[in-house]
């Protein structure tokens, strides 16, 4: 099984406060692999190292390795924007642009990074979105507003977003925290589907929806990385007191 990124003693800081700890990990390619951890464990901290979105806060650092098929992100003259295209991030709170149809708010990841000769803007709308699962609840009001779809469209419009721009590396961060349970399954099916494409590491504070979707799960703790290893595995026989304290509820 193929390894897509690589980390290799991370380490991030928000000022004097050090928040991830020599993190080694190995994230496989075409996985999906579920952070969980309790609040303040450095879970967005440790996914938005991935895509070097933790260095735009001011007074933020890090330090170590990622490796994406083997290139540092963290090498010198890397371009942070070029990392931020290849691995898409979805936060937690649907953030479709407010003033853009839902046309737009797919297409405007393409118009920034330039359309490839001969491929037709249309056809990138509507290929996202039907990777989305979205195409057949919007394909008939596409030049409606962003923000008059539901929570959990508008959830799965930010993923088309994302997917706009052909990234190799999906990042999630808790996307399924404002929706209503019936949303939260169709991104759950969806990301099942995604993962034959793309690798998806997901952020999420629901052990039942790591164990429902997620391939591996990562344990943190404290900024440390705990316990990492096949879901089923860190579900049913955890190998660290902390993590079967954790997801048998006893804290977090
Ligand atoms: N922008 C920021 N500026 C300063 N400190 C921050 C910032 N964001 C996070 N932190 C701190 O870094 C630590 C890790 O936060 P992080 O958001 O990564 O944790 P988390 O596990 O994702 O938490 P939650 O589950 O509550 O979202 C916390 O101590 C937090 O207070």
């Amino acid at each position: 099984m193929s390894v897509k990124i690589k980390v290799e003693n991370l380490n991030a800081w928000y000022g004097r406060n050090h928040v991830l700890k020599d993190i080694n990990i190995e994230i496989k390619a075409n996985k999906i692999t579920a952070i969980i951890g309790p609040s303040g464990c450095g879970k967005s901290t440790f996914i938005r190292c991935l895509n070097r979105l933790h260095e735009v806060v001011p007074g933020a650092q890090v330090k170590g390795h990622v490796w994406v098929d083997g290139q540092d992100l963290y090498a010198l003259g890397v371009d942070p924007t070029e990392v931020r295209h290849r691995i898409g991030m979805v936060f937690q709170k649907p953030n479709p642009f407010p003033t853009m149809s839902i046309f737009e708010n797919v297409a405007v990841g393409v118009r920034i990074h330039g359309l490839k000769p001969g491929v037709k803007l249309e056809e990138i709308v509507e290929r996202s979105l039907r990777m989305a699962a979205l195409w057949e609840e919007v394909s008939d009001r596409l030049y409606t507003s962003g923000v008059s779809l539901s929570g959990g469209q508008q959830q799965r419009l930010c993923i088309a977003r994302a997917l706009a721009v052909e990234p190799e590396v999906l990042l999630l961060d808790e996307p399924c925290a404002s929706l209503d349970p019936i949303s939260t399954l169709k991104i759950e099916d969806l990301l099942v589907e995604l993962k034959k494409n793309y690798t998806i590491v997901i952020v999420t504070h629901n052990m039942q929806q790591a164990a429902r979707v997620s391939d591996y799960t990562a344990f943190l703790l404290d900024g440390e990385l705990v316990e990492y290893g096949p879901t089923p595995e860190i579900f049913t026989r955890p190998q660290d007191k902390r993590t079967e304290d954790y997801i048998t509820g006893r804290f977090g």
